[in-house]
């Protein structure tokens, strides 16, 4: 779990879109192994800070990984580097088959005999896409579509996973799938960063958590220093 070597760091962090200034100096650091959670409210800028770690807009400030400078790696590149981004909208290919949608997470690799394996991995981890694997991306309900969309994620070997509100419109059952299949991941070695406005599913999974409110940090620490927080269970337990 939680080591000590510093993997992801963030460092003055600043994100404009135009005269809006959406993250004001954000600075985190994920330890290798870790469920490192973000929480805060909508529009807080969770987004916007997975959107910069994965170079989909400009910023000022530093992220580096494992000590590398990421500011002038593409998104390409970036997923080469090990940070793999599933995004809120789950990002799938409609008309594609949960099969065809897994291997395009794959479309970076020329390791084909591990692309195998993680494939059977991915439908060991989830048997719900295992028994769909013809099945088209758009006709699964919408936690199968997230499952495919972590499932995705797997296939282009990641060693940070960004989970962007994994659980945003799913029944609780199927929050336990994917609830699941994080602690899985996570006993496998896997850095986790978890956006999510569900702060109790934050807390419940993160080894620390941050909380963001108007693009700020507003306090950073283990996940038992927030449960104890009196303002973090006043604004943000009990309300999912
Ligand atoms: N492309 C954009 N153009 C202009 N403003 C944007 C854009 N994307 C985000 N914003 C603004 O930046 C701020 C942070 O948004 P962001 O989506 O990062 O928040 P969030 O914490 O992820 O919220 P949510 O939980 O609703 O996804 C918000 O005020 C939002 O309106």
């Amino acid at each position: 779990m939680s080591g000590s070597q510093p993997h992801l760091e963030i460092d003055d962090l600043h994100v404009y879109y135009g005269k809006a200034h959406a993250l004001k100096g954000v600075s985190l650091s994920i330890d290798e192994g870790e469920i490192f959670g973000v929480i805060g409210p909508n529009g807080a800028g969770k987004t916007t800070m997975l959107n910069a770690i994965a170079n989909f807009v400009d910023y000022e400030g530093t992220i580096r990984y494992g000590g590398t400078d990421l500011t002038s790696h593409s998104p390409r590149e970036i997923v080469q580097d090990g940070l793999v981004y599933c995004t809120e909208d789950r990002d799938l290919f409609p008309f594609f088959s949960v099969h065809e949608n897994l291997l395009m997470g794959a479309q970076f690799r020329d390791d084909d005999d591990a692309v195998q394996a993680d494939l059977e991995m991915v439908y060991d981890l989830f048997p719900k896409l295992d028994q769909r694997r013809e099945q088209e991306a758009e006709t699964m309900s919408g936690g199968e579509q997230q499952m495919l969309a972590i499932g995705r994620a797997l296939m282009s070997d990641p060693d940070v996973l960004m989970l962007d509100e994994p659980t945003l419109g799913l029944a609780p059952i199927i929050i336990e799938d994917i609830n699941d299949a994080i602690e899985t991941l996570n006993a496998e070695g896997l850095t986790i960063l978890l956006a999510e406005q569900n702060s109790t599913f934050a807390l419940r999974h993160a080894d620390r958590l941050a909380l963001l409110e108007t693009g700020t940090i507003e306090l950073s620490g283990p996940a038992d220093e927030f449960q104890d927080n009196d303002y973090i269970q006043e604004a943000y337990i009990g309300i999912h």
